[in-house]
């Protein structure tokens, strides 16, 4: 009997490194099977490769390495997608599992610590305020009720055109129609100011002085969005920020902007500005009843949501006209195409009105190319994926950054003939749409996050853009030729011009 035991037992031994082995792996995960990707130096990652334009270093090395592409920013993971179908997959079939953002200290600031729509993470927060904000500033029907503002606003720009002599400052025209549009005067007074087409921010913010006081901080805002904090990459050493000085500066910014916001809300709150009979009710008076009626939201909210119509409402437009008519000026057969259909179905009228616009095919596929080739939010806004998902065969786990490369969307060469090339003709007969269901063009994003601001983003553009050729001939400034036009782009989330656009106007 023992001698049988120690037979059996020897015959097992073999299998005990098996054994220990399973015993000892038992609790491991099994490593993730991640995305290709280029190399991560210790510590940095891939910092080092992204350069003042992620978005092109990104392009570039998603040619390398394909169109979903992993790599580290410091301690951080992040994926990257630079397809139409990889696009779908994060922000269609799994657009619930990374529908966050992540959690990056100036956005944490100047959002209130997330008390805003545009950089809060996904959740029950997030949900009631866009819903709010969905319903008091951009469904249809507010949309259209602002829309006497938006032509009052368009004819002043080409009023003030006309009225210049040398060559105009397209470039800063177009900033101050964005600003005027979300940042509207009231009749009377300063102090008496109405309704925005979207917010009701009160006072001119853009007149002389205030103006450019606005633009100042809200540029420094944009600077601080993509600045450098060590925070966001190396946990660890965030307080190398104060040694920096990105602390002081975000402080600095945070607190002109609260000033501000701060300003707004007192105004609003005066009995005296709430019974003034000119007045409509707007999203702030909208906003502060929901905070008196005892809901869950507080004026930081409502500062929150300030900043998020600053800083995307006005550029964006702006950015997206500027781009397109500088493609115009190189292209002088499409300009002269889409100037002779606005000013066909136009006629004799005067301007453009919004009512006219559904019948501007082509100016419709001139902007499309113009978001194709320029996107102004190229990489959307950075999400985080909330739990782990697999997309094209490989693991993405969760707390992961998203980049959604629309640069390398936009020219992928399987996708687009020519992709280089301004051709608005592409889009002649073609079916693509930019409203966030066709993923080879989605300018606004797409899923739960796609840009609320979308329809009246869209009706600006057109409008402008529209009245833009329908009431002058452009021309390039003496002595300089198409060739001459720099498009090179200034960093920033949303992307702007270098160099300002000058051209010469000839009323028609
Ligand atoms: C041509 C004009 C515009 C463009 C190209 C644009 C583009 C974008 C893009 C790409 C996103 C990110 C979407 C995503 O993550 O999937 C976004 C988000 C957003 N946009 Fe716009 N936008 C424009 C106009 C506006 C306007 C006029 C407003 C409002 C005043 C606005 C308010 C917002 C807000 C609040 C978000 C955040 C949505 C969220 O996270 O839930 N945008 N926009």
């Amino acid at each position: 009997m023992a001698y049988s035991s120690i037979l059996s037992l020897l015959l097992l031994l073999p299998l005990l490194p098996l054994s220990l082995y399973l015993l000892l792996n038992r609790n491991k995960k099994k490593k993730p099977d991640l995305p290709p990707g280029p190399t991560n130096l210790p510590i940095v990652g891939s910092l080092h490769r992204l350069g003042l334009l992620p978005h092109h270093s990104l392009f570039a090395l998603s040619r390398k390495h394909g169109p979903l592409m992993h790599l580290k920013l410091g301690n951080v993971p992040v994926v990257v997608a630079s397809s139409a179908d990889t696009a779908r997959a994060f922000l269609k079939t799994h657009d619930l599992d990374c529908c966050s953002r992540p959690p990056l200290t100036s956005l944490d600031r100047l959002s209130y610590g997330f008390n805003d729509i545009a950089f809060s993470p996904y959740g029950g927060q997030w949900r009631e305020l866009r819903k709010v904000c969905i319903i008091e500033l951009f469904s249809s029907k507010k949309v259209l009720s602002f829309r006497p503002i938006r032509q009052e606003e368009v004819d002043r720009m080409v009023g003030s055109i006309a009225s210049q002599t040398d060559a105009v400052d397209l470039s800063e025209e177009l900033m101050s129609l964005a600003n005027h549009i979300t940042c509207r005067q009231g009749k009377q007074s300063n102090l008496h100011t109405y309704v925005t087409y979207m917010t009701a921010v009160g006072k001119r913010y853009y007149a002389p002085g205030e103006g450019s006081r606005l633009k100042r901080i809200l540029a420094e805002t944009e600077a601080l969005f993509m600045g450098f904090f060590f925070e966001d990459y190396f946990p660890l050493l965030g307080w190398l920020d104060r040694l920096t000085g990105m602390r002081a500066r975000l402080e600095r910014n945070f607190s002109e902007l609260d000033g501000l916001y701060q300003e707004v809300i007192d105004e609003h709150k005066d009995p005296a500005w709430r019974r003034e009979e000119d007045r409509e009710e707007d999203a702030i008076d909208a906003l502060l009843s929901i905070e008196r009626s005892g809901a869950n939201l507080t004026d930081e909210h409502i500062k929150g949501v300030l900043m998020n119509i600053f800083v995307a409402g006005s550029d964006t437009s702006s950015a997206s006209v500027e781009w397109t008519m500088a493609e115009l000026m190189r292209h002088p057969s499409v300009m002269k195409k889409a100037q002779e259909e606005v000013r066909s179905i136009v006629g004799k009228k005067g301007k453009v009105e919004e009512s006219d616009l559904d019948r501007l095919y082509y100016l419709k596929c001139v902007l499309k190319e113009g978001f194709r080739v320029h996107p102004i939010v190229p990489l959307l806004v950075q999400r985080e994926t909330i739990q782990h998902c697999r997309v094209n065969g490989y693991d993405i786990p969760a707390k992961t950054r998203l980049l959604v490369n629309m640069v390398a969307i936009g020219r992928d060469a399987s996708v687009w003939e020519r992709p280089e090339e301004f051709d608005p003709e592409r889009f002649v007969g073609s079916a693509i749409d930019i409203r966030g269901h066709d993923f080879e063009l989605i300018p606004f994003g797409a899923g739960r996050r796609i840009c609320p601001g979308m329809g009246v983003g869209i009706l600006v553009v057109e409008l402008a853009l529209a009245n833009l050729l329908y009431s002058f001939d452009w021309e390039l400034p003496e002595g300089t030729t198409k060739e001459d036009i720099d498009m090179s782009e200034a960093p920033g989330i949303t992307v702007h011009r270098k160099s300002h656009l000058r051209l010469v106007a000839k009323r028609v």
